[in-house]
């Protein structure tokens, strides 16, 4: 059977695996919100304004109708920024029905809900199937055929399985997780530290600060993923230190080339539009810093990031921060992590 799949964003990630769906020889219709995008893609066969130099395939269709879309698919692929989930499927759910499987591979946490994606999925559509796609995967590298590892998690043992055999190919290595809390959380809060490793570069700083803000920084996200009933081992997996490392080192790197621009002395508004695609990280921040908040769970990156966005610090006055707070013994909170004490 050809299983049929439905791929919602005509982003970067949308557009590069849909190429890599279609290549498998899956029916794929991409969505496109902007009708005349849609309509410069179906001329050119290639998604300039988001991944450029990439031919798409001719037996990708690309679509700007929603509800045909996700309309008879064996499999949806939620591909939009965080923020639009919520509107997307509230504007698609009539057409989609409990036995079709929804792949949500956007990496972020509302804003006023402090919902991950599948607590947004699962309210508007209480029995879907719902699976998470993410790991260190840029959209420009998959598009090209490059080597990549990555995680599906889902409740349904079942559905991981078959996310994992519906992605898979010799490029694109995909692993299954039961632990849909911990792949979640690592893909929406790798992001911010993201954001902090760009500042650091932006300020010119070297590789040695780089290295301290992914160490301390992975540990403050496992922290506040105990909290929240994730399983501590996944943040050392492709979902949370594996993205860490991509997102925090590469030039692909929305997230980081962001935080350069900031640290260069850009504005916020100036950086993301200066990238001109999406920063999940500057929205995950605010949920982030809340979430610290709500779960009492001391995120120290994350706090300063959060006031260098939202509350105008000075960066180099958020760097002193950081390294001038209490002297601490440095294995002690990754102790009562690894022991689910914390
Ligand atoms: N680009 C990448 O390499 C990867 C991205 N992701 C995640 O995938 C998600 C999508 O990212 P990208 O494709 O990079 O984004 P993008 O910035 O390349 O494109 C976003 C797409 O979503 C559309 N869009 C924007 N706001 C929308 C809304 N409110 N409702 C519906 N559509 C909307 C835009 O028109 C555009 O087509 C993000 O959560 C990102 O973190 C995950 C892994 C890799
Ligand atoms: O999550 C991603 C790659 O795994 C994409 O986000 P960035 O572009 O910020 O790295």
């Amino acid at each position: 059977m050809v299983e049929k799949i439905g791929v919602i964003g005509g982003g970067s990630w949308g557009t590069a695996l849909a190429i890599l769906l279609s290549k498998k020889g899956y029916e794929v219709e991409l969505w496109v919100r902007n009708s005349k995008q849609c309509n410069d893609m179906n001329i050119s066969r290639e998604n300039v304004k988001y991944l450029s130099g990439v031919v798409i395939p001719n037996n990708v269709r690309i679509i700007d109708d929603l509800e045909k879309a996700v309309t008879d698919k064996d499999i949806i692929v939620l591909s939009i920024p965080s923020h639009g989930v919520r509107e997307t499927l509230l504007n698609s759910k009539n057409y989609i029905k409990p036995d079709q499987i929804i792949v949500n591979v956007a990496k972020g946490i509302e804003n006023n809900s402090l919902m991950r994606i599948s607590e947004v999925v699962k309210e508007i559509i209480p029995k879907s199937k719902y699976a998470i796609l993410s790991g260190p995967s840029h959209a420009e590298e998959v598009a090209r055929d490059m080597p990549t590892t990555v995680v599906t998690a889902s409740e349904d043992k079942k559905i991981a399985n078959y996310t994992q055999d519906i992605f898979m190919s010799p490029k694109f290595r995909v692993y299954t997780n039961p632990d849909v809390i911990g792949v979640e959380l690592g893909g929406s809060l790798k992001n911010v530290i993201a954001l902090g490793a760009g500042i650091s570069d932006g300020l010119g700083y070297g590789d040695n600060t780089k290295a301290a803000l992914m160490t301390r920084g992975i540990i403050e996200m496992s922290r506040l993923g105990s909290k929240m009933g994730a399983n501590n081992e996944t943040f050392a997996g492709l979902s949370g230190i594996g993205d860490l490392i991509v997102t925090c080192t590469s030039m692909h790197s929305r997230n980081r080339r962001a935080g350069i621009l900031i640290g260069e002395g850009n504005s916020l508004e100036e950086a993301t539009k200066s990238v001109g695609m999406v920063v999940e990280g500057v929205k995950t921040a605010k949920s982030a810093y809340n979430l610290a908040i709500k779960y009492n769970v001391t995120m120290p990156i994350t706090k300063e990031i959060y006031g260098v966005l939202y509350e105008g610090k000075d960066v180099k006055n958020s760097v002193v921060n950081l390294m001038l707070r209490d002297k601490k013994h440095e294995m002690e909170d990754v102790v009562k992590i690894l022991n689910n004490s914390w």
